[in-house]
């Protein structure tokens, strides 16, 4: 090759924040999986830089983010997250400590949990557990007001009159964006479907302006389809008509239920990814399981790690690496369906077999071509 010419190589700077727990296994599996990944393609390398805020830190130092952690985070490209939360911190301190602000404060109103049932692993919905394709989802969470508002407070706190109040929050602004949002996911997958999920026969206020904004924002998207559900009832139609839905949009709270369900439907919660976008790429967006930290098997090295690589690909994806997300996707899928998985999938690995499985069909896969 004349020396003039050469290729250039596009370095991604990725933020690793693994947290607690199995957020620990599963980010250093993600880590080497994407490594074995820049490795293998030519392009493209990923430059990483590991925080260690975890609630063990939080306990030594009185912090899980440094004064100045936004302002660190936000030179990076993209953020990948493990978990927070560890027993001896309450789930409010730990989540309110870091997760939550850096959603927040780094405008990721968007929290897009996909699910649908992998090559090799079984859903425990008979219909499903036949064909695999008849739950195919994309659910799209509100991710920055809502119920998680943060807004409320507690009077007489240790007397038989405490009293607290935890707000919602609700404003025309953030139900717009997410609506659009939602919309134009619809309208880029095939059956151009949008399920809205509310509570606005009991909640009278905040869901009825929610359901309102929907409606107008539906006016610009005539070639999408359309329906409504009360929360409650969608519960039913997951489990007994996961076919008859596709986009599913709903708020901070509602959603973070109902991805654990359909986390659940799909096989596992190990396997479920999560993007936390800022959709107008002015702060850098963050990718996450949607699992926590499980205490119940952290130290055990059983963690399943597809939910993480699933977060992964999303994220290569998202800096602009298409072929390397899909390959890393094909790889994971081809590993499933050889039926290489952990427990929680009815397999007999663990997070390292499962892991080593995945490097190697990422060389196999790309080496071949
Ligand atoms: N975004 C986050 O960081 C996040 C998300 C959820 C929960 N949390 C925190 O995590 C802590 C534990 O929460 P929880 O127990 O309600 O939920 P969890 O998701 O940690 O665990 C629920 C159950 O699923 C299992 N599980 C979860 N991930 C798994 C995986 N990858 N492989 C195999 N099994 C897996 C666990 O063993 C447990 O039985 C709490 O402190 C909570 O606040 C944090
Ligand atoms: O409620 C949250 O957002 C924390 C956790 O349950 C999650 O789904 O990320
Ligand atoms: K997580
Ligand atoms: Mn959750």
């Amino acid at each position: 090759m004349p020396s003039h010419i050469h290729s250039v190589t596009k370095v991604h700077r990725i933020a690793c924040i693994p947290g607690d727990g199995i957020g620990v296994d599963i980010t250093e599996a993600a880590i080497r999986v994407l490594s074995t990944l820049s490795n293998t393609l030519s392009g493209f390398e990923f430059d990483f830089t590991t925080f260690d805020w975890s609630s063990k830190h939080y306990l030594e130092r009185g912090w899980y983010m440094p004064p100045d952690g936004l302002e660190q985070l936000k030179k990076f490209d993209a953020i990948y997250f493990g978990a927070v939360g560890w027993p001896n911190v309450p789930d409010h301190i730990s989540l309110w400590g870091l997760i939550l602000p850096i959603r927040k404060s780094l405008n990721q109103y968007v929290n897009v949990r996909p699910t649908r049932v992998l090559q090799g692993t079984t859903s425990p919905l008979s219909s499903c557990a036949t064909n695999p394709t008849d739950l195919d989802w994309m659910i799209i969470r509100e991710n920055s007001e809502g119920e998680y508002s943060g807004q409320g407070g507690t009077s007489h706190e240790d007397s038989p009159n405490a009293i607290a109040t935890e707000v919602s929050i609700f404003t025309r602004v953030g139900i717009e964006r997410i609506m659009r949002f939602a919309f134009e996911t619809a309208r880029s997958r095939p059956r151009k479907k949008l399920t809205m999920v509310t509570k606005s026969n009991a909640q009278r206020h905040g869901m009825v302006l929610w359901d309102k904004v929907f409606y107008e924002v539906a006016k610009e998207y005539e070639d999408v389809e359309t329906d409504k559900m009360l929360v409650d009832a969608m519960t039913v139609r997951m489990v007994l008509q996961p076919k008859s839905l596709d986009t599913i949009v709903a708020t901070n709270l509602h959603a973070d239920i109902l991805s654990d369900l359909a986390a659940a439907l799909s096989g596992s919660i190990g396997i479920a990814p999560s993007s936390n976008l800022d959709p107008t790429r002015k702060n850098p967006s963050m990718f996450e399981p949607i699992h926590g930290s499980a205490p119940d098997i952290a130290g055990e090295g059983i963690a399943n790690p597809v939910g993480a690589f699933w977060s992964a690909a999303e994220m290569v994806r998202w800096v602009g690496e298409q072929k390397a997300a899909d390959g890393l996707m094909k790889a994971v899928e081809n590993v499933t369906a050889r039926g290489v998985k952990t427990k929680d999938l009815g397999g007999n690995e663990d997070t390292k077999g499962v892991t080593n499985a995945v490097c190697a069909e990422i060389e196999t896969l790309f080496k071949a071509t």
